[in-house]
């Protein structure tokens, strides 16, 4: 059970921690870290950093999965020094997270360049050579590592590049200076101040009550289907944007909607997935593809569902030289909606 202290306490620290539960003072310990530089500049010195380099996250290869090494600040330090470096360089990083036992994470890009320190973008293979390890694409190495740690990094490599492409006021044109944490960014001739965003998007699993309906688009990987997705528009509800997206990538009217859960996607951009089932009338069922968003869309029998789920070696070609239909891996919000729905097809019963 959790313990909440009713009074925000503000003895030595921010908050008194006597009585909350591990999450709420990890939590607020956070909040901390967010709010005041000079806890956060404190949290540094006992904390651990993650290397990247141009958005690419430095990981060591085990046997079958990533490992994610991390840094202390001496070591970082250390290193920057080895590769004559400023150590002036670590005010680029960013607050990703903290243990339960208060160590603060930080992630860090040596191979961007920021607009304010003026500091060299660090040479790949310097550094993989020194470091033991290399930077690999997130996209390529989200799917062998475990979940905490892809999590961790897709948070990290999101605020990353938020921070790369947001270094000057959009009102005066000056350079934006950002707070330790990186948790914002401020404009110092006009005091806006700039937050790390995410759009909005809706993924949409429609079934008529027995077959579901996937589609693809040219980008996919070969054979691979997935959910309905779609940017939500300004001004839209959740239940709009599914609504919407659904008539607009294959033409069909939706009943009914359920939600499901949500997911932080770091691809292209910062994305917050919204994930639905959907429910269309078994007599409205005709499927009038977009082919300019879409490849092609169709709609999938429980057994075919299954099958493709089971299916670990999607790329190979087959006799004929089509690809399987495969579906999306586990760590995408796509393949938990299509897992659910073989688990219990039957469709729920919110009006969109
Ligand atoms: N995690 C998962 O399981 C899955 C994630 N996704 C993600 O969902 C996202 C949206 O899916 P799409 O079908 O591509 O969306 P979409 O159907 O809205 O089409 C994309 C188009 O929408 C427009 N657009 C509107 N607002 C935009 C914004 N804020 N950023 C970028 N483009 C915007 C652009 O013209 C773009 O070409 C993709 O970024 C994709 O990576 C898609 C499927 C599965
Ligand atoms: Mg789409």
């Amino acid at each position: 059970m959790s313990l909440y202290c009713g009074t925000a306490c503000r003895r030595k620290s921010f908050w008194c921690y006597r009585l909350l539960s591990t999450y709420v003072t990890k939590t607020r310990y956070l909040f901390e870290l967010k709010e005041d530089d000079d806890a956060c500049k404190k949290a540094q010195q006992t904390g651990a950093f993650y290397l990247f380099h141009n958005l690419a996250p430095l990981l060591q290869k085990s046997e079958h999965q990533y490992l994610l090494p991390q840094y202390s600040l001496v070591e970082l330090e250390k290193l920057l020094g080895k590769l004559g470096q400023d150590t002036q360089r670590i005010e680029d990083s960013v607050l990703i997270g903290c243990s339960e036992q208060h160590e603060a994470w930080f992630a860090l890009d040596l191979g961007l360049t920021n607009s304010s320190s003026m500091s060299a973008s660090l040479q790949k293979p310097e550094m993989e050579a020194e470091l033991r390890g290399s930077f690999i694409e997130l996209r390529k190495a989200l799917f062998r590592l475990n979940v905490k740690d892809a999590s961790l990094l897709s948070t990290a490599q999101a605020l990353l590049r938020w921070h790369d492409a947001h270094q000057f006021c959009s009102r005066s044109g000056q350079p934006t200076k950002k707070n330790v944490a990186g948790s914002k960014r401020v404009c110092p001739s006009n005091k806006i101040i700039y937050y790390p965003q995410m759009a909005p998007v809706v993924i949409t699993l429609v079934s008529d009550g027995t077959r579901c309906l996937l589609a693809r688009q040219s980008s996919f990987p070969k054979g691979m289907y997935s959910a309905l997705a779609g940017f939500c528009d300004i001004g839209e509800t959740l239940e709009e944007a599914v609504r919407r997206e659904v008539a607009e990538e294959v033409g069909l009217e939706v009943e009914r909607l359920h939600y499901s859960a949500s997911q932080h996607w770091p691809f292209p951009n910062s994305s917050l997935m919204i994930a639905c089932h959907a429910a269309v009338s078994p007599g409205q069922t005709e499927i009038q593809v977009n082919l300019r968003e879409l490849e092609a869309a169709a709609w999938f029998s429980h057994d075919e569902v299954v099958m493709a789920l089971k299916r670990n070696d999607p790329y190979t070609k087959q006799q004929n030289g089509t690809f399987p239909f495969w579906l999306p891996p586990k760590l995408a919000i796509a393949h938990q909606l299509i897992k659910e729905w073989v688990e219990k097809p039957t469709c729920p019963s919110l009006p969109a």
